[in-house]
């Protein structure tokens, strides 16, 4: 019998906050939520490269049960390679994720199944989880070929990761067409692709990794409709973009259990 899944939580602040704000928020945060609370569902933070040492030094100086995440690693360990931002860097810092293939990244900075592969590999080799971010548009969604499109990025973001590793891997499932836009996949969507995707690694690897790698859903998620996506079999947590930048949402999203399902 496989252990239970604990439930991921992570909130992307994308390219918000000074480190001043990010201080602020995440006291807030801290102060909306239990230890208890913190406890049973993984809480992550994810500010953007400037904010984490601040945001690190007030996660341990208060000794806070909160996870630490970065937005983007490079695929070089080190060198001439001005801009980038390394994995050991982000190890040094206390960091324990990192996202890897997001949606915006693949958009407006050209990454490729390549380029992200890379990225996963290197957060491994410092010891970093990444948190596989796939997702389908618009159109790809309307031609009814979103599972496919999103088990093949789950292929190529995992190709030659070993199973050792891939049994830690986060994945993220998060349709482009529902990022910011207030359009939530509805809970049957998200289900849908996170399962494909845990057949998908279950013919990549066993069935042992598939039982073990958490799944997130994102897209527009809110305290008024995490319970119903929480509720889903396949679904082990959210990635959460707007919402995370609000204290007492996103302290409200992590205690979706408080929440009836709708
Ligand atoms: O990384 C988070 C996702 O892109 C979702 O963003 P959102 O919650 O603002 O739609």
């Amino acid at each position: 019998m496989s252990e239970p899944r604990k439930p991921i939580i992570a909130g992307n602040w994308k390219m918000n906050l000074n480190h001043f704000e990010a201080i602020l928020l995440v006291q807030k945060l801290a102060a909306s939520l239990t230890e208890p609370q913190l406890t049973e569902v993984e809480t992550v933070v994810i500010p953007p490269f400037t904010a984490l040492r601040s945001v690190q030094t007030a996660i341990e100086g208060d000794k806070l049960a909160l996870g630490l995440g970065a937005q983007d690693v490079s695929k070089h360990p080190s060198g001439a390679y001005t801009g980038e931002i390394s994995g050991g860097m982000l190890a040094k810092l206390n960091v324990s994720y990192v996202l890897v293939g997001h949606s915006e990244r693949r958009e407006y900075h050209d990454e490729d199944d390549v380029l992200v592969n890379g990225k996963v590999k290197a957060a491994f080799a410092v010891g970093l989880t990444p948190i596989l971010c796939v997702g389908e548009g618009l159109v790809t969604r309307e031609e009814g070929t979103h599972v496919a499109h999103c088990t093949n990025q789950v292929q190529a973001g995992l190709a030659g990761v070993k199973a050792e590793h891939a049994r830690q891997v986060v994945i993220a499932y998060e349709p482009v067409w529902a990022i910011g836009t207030g359009k939530t996949a509805t809970p049957e969507d998200a289900q849908e692709v996170c399962k494909a995707i845990r057949v998908k690694l279950a013919e990549l690897y066993d069935g042992e990794v598939a039982e073990a790698v958490r799944i997130q859903y994102g897209g527009s998620v809110k305290a008024a409709n995490i319970a119903s996506i929480m509720a889903q079999p396949d679904v082990d947590g959210a990635l959460v973009g707007g919402a995370s930048l609000e204290a007492d949402e996103f302290a409200s999203i992590v205690r979706f259990r408080e929440h009836v399902a709708r």
